[in-house]
C-alpha cells in the first residue's frame, strides 16, 4: 500500500465523461471521496446525478487528481493540476502517451510555468484498456475496468531519465487495482506502438468496413448477422476523440497501415484471377494467418487464450429477461465468462449468448432447461 495520509484519499476527476464518470463510480464504491469537475456543466451534473462523486468547488485540495479529459487538453490539465494541488499525485488516462508527455515537459519548461522538473515526479501517465463505443457520463459503468489491462507509463525525460516517483507510481497502480484492472508497466513509446496495433488499427478497420455500408441497399443490410456486428461495433465511436488519438499516434499507426496496404494489394491481385496457379493457397494462407493471430489474443487478466463454450438462451424481447436469466444462472454456481445479446430480425425474441468454461456448459444447459428456459447449444 502506498504511503498516504489516508487509506482512501480524496480523488479529484477532471473530465467527467465516459471514462471519468466510470472511474468516479468505481472509486466511490471502493470507499474514496470523489470530487468532479468538467468544462461542461451538463457532463458534470450528469456524473454527479449518477453517483460518480460530488462537485469540486474549484479550490479544495485533492490528494490524487485524475485527468480524464480529451487527449488534446490532457497536458494542459495535468500542468494545471500539478500547479493547483502542490502535493497531489496527478494521473492521466489519455489513449496516447508519448505526445502527452512531450507536451507536458514543454509546458513545464516554459518560462513562467511555475512548475519544475521535480513537480513531474508527482505525475504518472496511465491508460485503462477498457472503454465503450459511446461517450459521456450517461454511458459510464463502475465495473468497466474489471479484469481489463491498465497501462502504467512512468514519466521519463529524454535527458534526465525517469521522472515519476516511486510513491506516485505505487498510487497509480493502486488506483487501477482498486478498480479491478490488471497492471502493465511500460514506457510511453512501447505503449504507443502497442496500442497502434491492438486498438488503433481495429478502430480504423471497423470504421472502414462500416463506411462501405452507407449506401448499401436495405435488403442487403437486413441479412446482417454476427460477423458484421463483431467487426463493426467500435465503428460507432466518437469521431472527435478518434481524430485526436490517431493524429497523436500517427507514426506508429502509419507503420502498420503500410503493411496492411501490401496485404490488400496482394489480395486484390489474387482475387483478380482466383484460378491462377497458387491463388487458392494464397487465400488459404490469408485466413490461416488470421487464425494464428486471433489465437494469440490473451484471455482475461492476461491469461493464455482459452476457448469458452457458448450456449444461447432464447428469451422474450421484453424488459427484465436478461436479469432473470442471469439470476437463474447465478443459482447454478456456473461462472459466466462473457455475455452478449442479439435480436433475431423480424422475431419478437432475443438471444442471450453465455460463454462458460467448456466443462460447465452441459451442466448449465441442463439446469436452465429444467428451470424452463429454451437453450440452444452451439
Ligand atoms: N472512450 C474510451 O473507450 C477510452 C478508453 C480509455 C481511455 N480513454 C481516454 O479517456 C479520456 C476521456 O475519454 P472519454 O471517452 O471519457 O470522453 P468523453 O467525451 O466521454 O468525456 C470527456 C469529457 O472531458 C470534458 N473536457 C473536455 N475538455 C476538458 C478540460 N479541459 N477539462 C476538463 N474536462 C474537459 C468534456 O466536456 C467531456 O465531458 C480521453 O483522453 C481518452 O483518450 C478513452
Ligand atoms: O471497447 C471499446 O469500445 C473501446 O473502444 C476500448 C478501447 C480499445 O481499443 O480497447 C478503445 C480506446 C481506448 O483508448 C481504450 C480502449
Amino acid at each position: 500500500m502506498p504511503e498516504s495520509s489516508r487509506e482512501t484519499p480524496t480523488v479529484l476527476i477532471r473530465g467527467t465523461g465516459l471514462l471519468g464518470a466510470s472511474i468516479g463510480l468505481g472509486l466511490r464504491a471502493a470507499g474514496h471521496p470523489v470530487l468532479l469537475s468538467d468544462v461542461s456543466a451538463t457532463a458534470q451534473r450528469i456524473a454527479e446525478d449518477i453517483g460518480a462523486g460530488t462537485a469540486w468547488n474549484g479550490e479544495d485540495e485533492a490528494e490524487i487528481v485524475i485527468v480524464a479529459a480529451p487527449p488534446e487538453s490532457t497536458a494542459e490539465e495535468i500542468a494545471a493540476a500539478l500547479s493547483h494541488h502542490r502535493h497531489a499525485v496527478v494521473l492521466d488516462i489519455a489513449s496516447v502517451k508519448a505526445s502527452v508527455l512531450t507536451d507536458l515537459i514543454r509546458l513545464t519548461e516554459a518560462d513562467g510555468s511555475g512548475l519544475s522538473r521535480a513537480d513531474l515526479g508527482r505525475y504518472v501517465g496511465t491508460h485503462p484498456m477498457a472503454g465503450r463505443e459511446r461517450s459521456g457520463p450517461v454511458a459510464a459503468r463502475g465495473e468497466l475496468f474489471t479484469s481489463m489491462p491498465w497501462v502504467i507509463c512512468p514519466a521519463e525525460h529524454p535527458d534526465a531519465g525517469r521522472l515519476s516517483s516511486d510513491a506516485a507510481l505505487s498510487w497509480a497502480e493502486e488506483i487501477a487495482r482498486r478498480l479491478g484492472a490488471s497492471i502493465h508497466r511500460m514506457s510511453p513509446g512501447f505503449h504507443d506502438e502497442s496500442v497502434a496495433l491492438i486498438s488503433h488499427l481495429p478502430q480504423v478497420a471497423a470504421s472502414m468496413v462500416a463506411s462501405r455500408l452507407q449506401d448499401a441497399p436495405s435488403d442487403a443490410l437486413e441479412l446482417s448477422g454476427n460477423g458484421l456486428r463483431d467487426v463493426t461495433r467500435i465503428a460507432a465511436s466518437d469521431p472527435n476523440l478518434w481524430v485526436q488519438i490517431l493524429s497523436g499516434n500517427s507514426a506508429a499507426v502509419l507503420g502498420i497501415l503500410y503493411g496492411l496496404r501490401e496485404d490488400i494489394q496482394r489480395l486484390i491481385g489474387t482475387l483478380e484471377d482466383p484460378a491462377a496457379p497458387g491463388a487458392q493457397a494464397d487465400l488459404a494462407q490469408l485466413i490461416a494467418e488470421g487464425n494464428a493471430g486471433v489465437a494469440r489474443i490473451p484471455g482475461k487478466h492476461g491469461a493464455p487464450p482459452r476457448a469458452f463454450s457458448v450456449l444461447t438462451v432464447i428469451v422474450d424481447d421484453k424488459p427484465g429477461q436478461i436479469a432473470a436469466v442471469l439470476n437463474d444462472v447465478a443459482t447454478t454456481g456456473v461462472n459466466v465468462e462473457d455475455m452478449r445479446m442479439d435480436h433475431s430480425a423480424g422475431h419478437q425474441v432475443g438471444m442471450v449468448e453465455l460463454s462458460v468454461l467448456p466443462g460447465r456448459r452441459d451442466e448449465l444447459a441442463q439446469a436452465l432447461n429444467e428451470m424452463g428456459w429454451k437453450v440452444v447449444q452451439s
